[in-house]
């Protein structure tokens, strides 16, 4: 890929800051042109960039269009990164709360093209880190494109070198074709590009993560900087994992699919270490190998494992064009079930058969009592789709790109999986509240972390205001009340909502509520929305639209 660095006099005149750095160069249908940004590089605490970094947000090159029948979509939500990095302050509207001291990292797929060669899918993109600095009411955004042994191997070639969601790189020759053969058996051809979330672990080190297990890489959360791989100091190999292990101060735990034999291992790491410690294992009782596994929750004694009917599929795994599932089979005669393990012994305390479900994401679960305090049912809830995989086509980015006001996005609901503990056989799922609440759109979705694990009124998520191609809202959700309240920019695409607990706080919607917006004019802003009322407190403008985003998470100020 061809990159160009430069250095000038920027805009605002003042010649003590670097203005920018990398400027992608697009495909061909791509009109943008050097955004003048300026960028302070290093010294980042909030005197030094407060006092020294214009406020006013750089001219925003044109953006990409994309023409549909009825409209011009300018939405940049689903085009490329412009730039490898920026760095500045925000000039913000309304009231940032003064507690809301700390950074909202977040990851996601940003850069789907190499040259002329554009991406097919939303997971496919090469992975942008997005940091909002929160201090003392003030708030400084920089991104900045992850070091992935993938995407330095594509800058460098300017071709794609490794496997990535949907993409498999093109063998120059038979001879290559089977080297590149024994290096899929290896894992040695699968991506490292941690695009799907960040966490902070207890110890504080910040790891990007992806399904593949080498694609954990450290970060520096003051700079994006990309540390180093996260080397897991074990023996249990492998090579893909959850993209979402739950992560507490006091411990990791994920979940490792074994496509040999089918079943998983639940493994947990302490903080300080890299060291993965066996839990326990389960074992598939349906179809030829286990169910995607893009995440998992939790109750207070128990891990919960789901073994949805959507399985990986060796075969695919290995085909170089891309199937409509992808690396994934729909095999509804194999059943869906939920198993659930103990955390301390490791013991399988109830496998169930429920109905057919597809889900990305959990949200929480919980555990039941009856009225003498014993555990009687675990309920876990979901971003569930209706059992419909079409929603994996759909994050096609051609689909993304050609919204022409049709209401083609498939209907979602926070599905509830209600297991028995006391051995019955089967589990039910049912809608938690009324899908028309939240426009029948449900994903990305985060919850107060003091409640993980346990009974739980509120969850944040896009929902959708139709007709729409993607969730284009952000609800709360109140499953007590079994309502929602919903924002709407018209136009609009926002990122999963995170939520933001104000310290002290004894309500668990005291906080804020954070998420990035990719407007229907080519901008993007970052948004607080009270956490209580779900109203708007603030906004800042960036310096212009940043791709969508995926996963973050808080990293409170030391
Ligand atoms: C961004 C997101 O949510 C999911 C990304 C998933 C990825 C990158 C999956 C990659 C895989 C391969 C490259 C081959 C092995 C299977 C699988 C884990 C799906
Ligand atoms: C964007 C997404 C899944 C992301 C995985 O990490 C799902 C969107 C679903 C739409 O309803
Ligand atoms: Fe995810």
């Amino acid at each position: 890929m061809a990159s160009l660095a430069f250095s000038a006099t920027s805009t605002w005149g003042s010649p003590t800051y670097m203005t920018l750095l990398e400027k992608f160069d697009g495909p061909k249908n791509d009109r943008s042109v050097f955004g003048k940004v300026n960028c302070k590089k290093r010294d980042l605490t909030i005197a030094n960039v407060a006092s020294k970094l214009p406020v006013v947000a750089p001219p925003a090159p044109p953006p990409t269009t994309t023409k549909t029948v009825e409209n011009e979509c300018k939405l940049r939500a689903w085009t490329s990164i412009q730039q490898e990095r920026w760095e500045g302050e925000l000039e913000v509207e309304g009231e940032i709360p003064l507690w809301l001291n700390g950074t909202y990292l977040r990851n996601g797929p940003g850069l789907w093209h190499l040259g002329e060669y554009n991406f097919r899918h939303l997971f496919d993109g090469y992975a942008t880190l997005v940091r909002l600095h929160f201090e003392n009411g003030r708030l400084i955004m920089g991104h900045r494109q992850l070091e992935s042994e993938a995407y330095k191997a594509a800058k460098k070639n300017n071709k794609l070198c490794y496997r990535e969601f949907s993409e498999v790189p093109k063998p120059d020759n038979f001879l290559s074709y089977i080297g590149d053969m024994a290096k899929l058996f290896s894992g040695a051809s699968l991506t490292d590009n941690a695009n799907t979330g960040v966490v902070k672990l207890g110890d504080g080190r910040v790891v990007c993560l992806t399904e593949t297990i080498k694609g954990s890489i450290v970060v520096d959360p003051a700079t994006l900087e990309t540390i180093g791989k996260f080397e897991y100091d074990d023996n249990f190999g492998g090579l893909i994992h959850s993209a979402h292990p739950i992560v507490t101060d006091e411990e990791f735990i994920s979940l490792l699919p074994d496509l040999i034999n089918p079943g998983y291992t639940v493994v947990r790491m302490e903080p300080g270490t890299n060291e993965r410690k066996y839990i326990g294992r389960v074992d598939c009782r349906g179809g030829p190998a286990p169910g995607w596994v893009h995440s998992f929750p939790v109750t207070e004694h128990y891990v919960i494992v789901p073994e949805m009917p959507l399985r990986y599929c060796a075969q695919n795994l290995l085909r170089a064009e891309p199937t409509p599932l992808y690396k994934f089979e729909w095999h509804p005669k194999s059943k869906g079930f939920i198993h659930v393990v103990c955390k301390a012994s490791g013991k399988l305390v109830a496998s169930v058969e429920v109905p057919l479900f597809v889900t990305f994401h959990f949200i929480n679960a919980y555990e039941e009592t009856d009225e003498d305090g014993r555990i009687k049912a675990v309920i876990a809830d979901c971003c569930e789709h209706n059992a419909d995989t079409t929603i994996l086509e759909k994050l096609r980015l051609q689909h993304l790109r050609s919204f022409n006001g049709e209401d083609v996005l498939p209907d979602a609901r926070v599905g509830r999986f209600i297991i028995p503990l006391d051995g019955s056989r089967y589990g039910k799922l049912e809608a938690a509240l009324n899908p028309d609440e939240h426009g029948k759109g449900m994903d990305m979705c985060s919850i107060n972390p003091a409640y993980l694990g346990k009974k739980y009124r509120y969850a944040y998520a896009c929902g959708a205001q139709r007709p729409c191609n993607f969730p284009n809202t952000l609800t709360k959700i109140d499953l007590f009340e079994k309502k929602a309240k919903n924002w709407h920019d018209e136009g609009s695409v926002p990122s999963e909502p995170l939520f933001v607990a104000r310290p002290g706080a004894t309500r668990e919607d005291d906080g804020a509520v954070i998420s990035m917006i990719s407007d229907k004019n080519g901008d993007g802003y970052a948004l607080v929305l009270d956490g209580t009322t779900f109203e708007e407190i603030a906004r800042a403008k960036f310096p212009y639209g940043l791709p969508y985003g995926l996963h973050g998470c808080w990293v409170p100020k030391k």
